[in-house]
């Protein structure tokens, strides 16, 4: 009865989740820039020379440190070449001195990056700026990638845990009406871990292998377990009833449909998370949506779990690019709510479109009537995210796409909208400011101000860890099939 009343869903539940597992891998693939930042550094190609001032992790996870390298074995295969760093502790300014109290360390050469430092006397480094900046988006998506890493080993051990729980359970129940039809689900069930650990090894391996490969592995799997469970069943039924020289009637259906229980019991921790969902939100208890292992196991709020998309990043890093791709490529599923400002138009700017253009005493009147979700003072001007236009996309059964700066997403984050949290990084600042520069919308002193609170906002954003996701957006069409993936349960 339970297998007929879940057998329609089950394909669709069990499809979606490889896919969410997928996507989720596939997320922590592009996000996890670690590898990436080794191959980067190891591009740049520069041998270290002793003397010369290097980045280099620090003792704790995620803790990036300056260090000046004091000797370079180098005699040895490329894998193995390393250098011996002595650690440098910041004074004010860029200034770094020599760390007397920490011990030196040594590194794999892939481990370091060389920066730019001018030796000052009495053991002072004078380190440029841009080797502060330049890679801190990069290790933003690092420690990103670190975080979904934690999740996705959480979610891996929280469903093997669970599933051996409803397993044994389930014998037991089973084992109360028949001992035989209890070992026949047992024998189902072995199946099904081994299914689930395929799976979860595939999506594992997705880092090495292609796509297709593992989808062909995972297509093949799905048909041949089961079948190798019912093979195994008939082979034992009929070893068994050669023993007790019975014939083959001692088989029935209700053997069959034991194993089959018992092989499609590995969803029941999904099941059991969306249900969990179910159950709470039903109480009002949506706040708890934001943990992480519903996030990703249950299937309820991964289908909707959030009913704002937040875009941030420094000036110029390509959010607007993004929305307007995403809105265009996807108008029913996003919806884009208008904010309000004080600034003056742009050239293809239009009132009730871009934004809603008022003026700051109409502004600061809203504000005071508790008409803004968030706003926030930006380059000098109002910005404003009103309750109305968020809730009229929302209301629209729209996912509220945002583009707000550090001061909104804060804001957000504090109030009741249930949002997910996309950091845009941009490859360098370099870069940013020739964006800045070719979109030819600001003027010096405005791109200035922009590159300047970029700085302040890439290291808010590195150290307070509020974001959900990075993106890096160095070209920009990958970048858009990275966010695309990341938004691939609701598109
Ligand atoms: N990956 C990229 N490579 C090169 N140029 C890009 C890339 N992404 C976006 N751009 C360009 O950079 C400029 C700035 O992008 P956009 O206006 O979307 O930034 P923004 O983050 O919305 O800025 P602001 O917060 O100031 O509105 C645009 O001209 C856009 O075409």
């Amino acid at each position: 009865m339970l297998l007929l009343i879940t057998w329609p869903t089950l394909p669709r539940v069990i499809s979606k989740e490889f896919i969410h597992l997928f996507c989720f891998r596939k997320a922590i693939n592009k996000c996890n820039y670690r590898r990436n930042i080794v191959t980067i550094w190891n591009c740049r190609g520069e041998m270290p020379q002793e003397g010369q001032v290097c980045r280099c992790p620090g003792k704790w996870k995620n803790q990036l440190l300056f260090g000046v390298i004091e000797k370079v074995d180098v005699g040895r295969p490329l894998e193995e070449q390393c250098v011996d760093v002595r650690y440098l502790k910041p004074r004010h300014g860029g200034l770094y001195e020599v760390d007397r109290c920490k011990k030196r360390a040594w590194f794999k050469l892939s481990e370091i990056k060389l920066v730019s430092a001018k030796r000052l006397p009495q053991d002072m480094y004078f380190v440029e700026e841009k080797s502060i900046l330049g890679n801190v988006s990069l290790e933003v998506a690092s420690i990103t990638g670190d975080q979904h890493m934690t999740e996705y080993n959480r979610l891996k051990q929280n469903w093997l845990r669970k599933l051996v729980v409803f397993d044994v359970l389930g014998f037991s129940l089973i084992s109360l009406v028949s001992f035989r039809l209890a070992m026949d689900f047992l024998l189902g069930s072995m199946f099904g871990f081994v299914y689930l650990r395929l799976l979860m090894d595939s999506v594992d391996s997705l880092g090495k292998d292609s796509f297709s490969f593992v989808r062909s592995t995972m297509n093949s799997a799905r048909l041949l377990i089961p079948l190798a469970a019912i093979c195994t069943q008939l082979i034992l039924t009929r070893s068994s009833s050669m023993a007790c020289m019975k014939n083959m009637s001692s088989f029935s259906i209700w053997n069959l449909m034991a194993t089959m229980a018992g092989l499609s019991s590995y969803r029941l921790p999904v099941l059991f998370s969306a249900s969990e969902t179910l159950f709470s939100s039903l109480q009002g208890v949506s706040k708890n949506i934001q943990t992480s292992d519903k996030k990703y196991l249950s299937t309820e709020s991964a289908e909707k779990p959030t009913s704002c998309i937040v875009l941030s990043g420094p000036s110029g890093v390509g959010k607007s690019t993004f929305i307007r791709k995403l809105l265009h490529d996807y108008p029913d599923v996003f919806g884009f709510s208008i904010s309000h400002t004080t600034r003056l138009p742009r050239e293809h700017e239009k009132d009730g479109i871009s934004y809603y253009f008022i003026s700051k005493e109409r502004f600061l009147e809203d504000v005071a009537n508790g008409k803004f979700i968030e706003y926030a003072q930006v380059h000098g001007n109002f910005y404003g995210t009103s309750f109305d236009s968020v809730k009229q996309v929302i209301d629209s059964k729209k996912i509220c796409l945002l583009d707000l700066d550090i001061q909104g997403v804060e804001a957000v984050k504090k109030s009741m909208l249930r949002a997910t949290f996309i950091w845009i990084a941009a490859p360098s600042m370099e870069d940013l400011e020739s964006r800045l520069r070719n979109r030819k919308s600001e003027n010096e002193e405005s791109i200035q101000r922009r590159l300047c609170s970029a700085k302040e906002e890439i290291l808010f954003a590195l150290r307070s860890g509020i974001f959900d996701y990075t993106v890096m957006n160095d070209d920009i069409d990958r970048a858009y099939e990275d966010l695309k993936s990341l938004l691939r349960p609701y598109i």
